[in-house]
């Protein structure tokens, strides 16, 4: 038993967590004990990174408290600026660049010093790394764009501040909501990849910066939250090819390609995340532009028919932001925007109860192989 493989680690244990619960079958997500679909349309941003933080839903005053300490700390240092206006100019990829701003962060963090397992002193520098990306986020976007960054506004709120940021001007009610919701659905899912890669490198005692520049780079991978970049790019192939959108499925399947947005690791049935992402692609398409959600839904009717395959939480939030105007290749930091909150929650849980985070291989290779100098092999 000891020696029996897992590759993928697939359904191997490695934690408790009262963070977040999937139930792959029924296509349930919870956190803390909420269902997604309450906190979606109900809480804000900040009220799920205080239920994850701090294991309960916030009273109003507390939640007042909470987010205004975080619009507080939305600033860069001007190290930060002058770093973001240099990966802008060097037309860095949004995410690499995503990553490299999380690490500079703790050059200014005022805690950076503290041990790496205070709660308090990670409970201020989670504020200021989820308070400081999406800033940063939005100048690299700009700056790329010959734009200069506009600055952080104290009275919006988190998901409002990042679009006005972004536009430079203060987006609309359906848009500030909408954007909301998506911050709120991706804020946590388990032990998904770039969580796990947080743990391992919090499990070492290493810091709260490290862990989030770890969980950067596992998420920018196509298996993973660069799939919603992907699933953009294909529907506009789609459009592009003027073929039906099966059709087009169709050969790239034969040609070997996933599907970009669909197939879990730990879902069976549709990401319920999914389903309420759907939802609002629809609403946006039925007032503007509606073919990006109809080839999305033929892509999934057809899918789930030929190969029983259900879409994941990065098939309809592609175009979801598409229609809101959102640049493709931030959909991926904008993930990170939002998972940082959940990244944060695992990591202050694992340095609760730490332990060293090391599994092991079965080794395959030669063994009693004799070394020779190498002028004589
Ligand atoms: C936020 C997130 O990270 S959600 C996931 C985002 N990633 C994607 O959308 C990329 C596309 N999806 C995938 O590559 C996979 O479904 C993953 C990586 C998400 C899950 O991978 P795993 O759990 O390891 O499943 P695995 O890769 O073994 O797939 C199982 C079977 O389903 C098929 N399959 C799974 N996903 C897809 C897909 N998107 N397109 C086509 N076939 C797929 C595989 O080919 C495999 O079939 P086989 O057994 O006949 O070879
Ligand atoms: O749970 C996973 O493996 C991937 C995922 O959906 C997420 O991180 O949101």
């Amino acid at each position: 038993m000891a020696d029996e493989l897992k590759k993928g680690l697939e359904g191997v244990l490695v934690a408790e967590s009262e963070l977040s619960f999937i139930d792959g079958d029924a296509g349930r997500l919870i956190y803390r004990g909420y269902s997604i679909d309450d906190l979606a349309r109900e809480a804000s941003f900040e009220e799920v990174v205080y239920l994850l933080w701090h294991g309960d839903l916030p009273e109003a005053g507390d939640l007042a408290e909470f987010a205004d300490a975080m619009s507080t700390e939305r600033d860069l240092e001007g190290g930060t600026q002058d770093l973001v206006r240099e990966l802008a100019a060097a037309d860095e990829e949004p995410m690499a660049a995503m990553r490299t701003i999380a690490s500079d962060l703790s050059a200014y963090d005022p805690d950076a010093d503290a041990d790496p397992t205070d709660r308090e002193a990670n409970l201020r520098k989670g504020r200021r790394l989820t308070a400081k990306l999406p800033t940063a986020l939005a100048a690299f976007t700009r700056l790329r764009n010959g734009d200069e960054p506009v600055a952080p506004r104290e009275d919006l709120s988190h998901a409002a501040n990042f679009l006005y940021m972004l536009n430079g001007e203060e987006p609309d009610d359906v848009l500030a909501e909408t954007f909301d919701m998506a911050l709120v659905l991706h804020a946590d899912h388990g032990l998904n990849a770039s969580t796990f890669a947080a743990m391992v490198t919090a499990s070492t005692l290493s810091d709260l910066h490290s862990a989030v520049t770890s969980a950067i780079g596992t998420l920018s991978g196509s298996l993973h939250g660069g799939a919603n970049q992907d699933v953009m790019e294909m529907l506009k192939e789609v459009d592009e090819s003027g073929k039906d959108p099966k059709q087009w499925i169709d050969d790239a399947l034969a040609n070997g390609r996933r599907v970009p947005g669909f197939g879990h690791r730990v879902y069976n049935v549709k990401d319920p995340r999914a389903r309420i992402l759907s939802e609002k692609s629809k609403a946006l398409g039925e007032a503007g532009e509606v073919k990006w959600y109809d080839y999305s839904v033929a892509i999934e009717e057809y899918l789930r028919e030929e190969k029983g395959l259900a879409p994941n939480v990065d098939f309809y939030s592609a175009s979801t932001y598409y229609q809101m105007g959102i640049p493709i290749d931030i959909y991926t930091p904008i993930f990170a925007v939002s998972r940082v909150g959940g990244w944060i929650a695992h990591v202050l849980e694992q340095y609760e109860d730490n332990r060293l985070i090391r599994p092991r291989a079965r080794y395959v290779g030669d063994r009693d192989l004799n070394y020779a100098p190498a002028d004589e092999r």
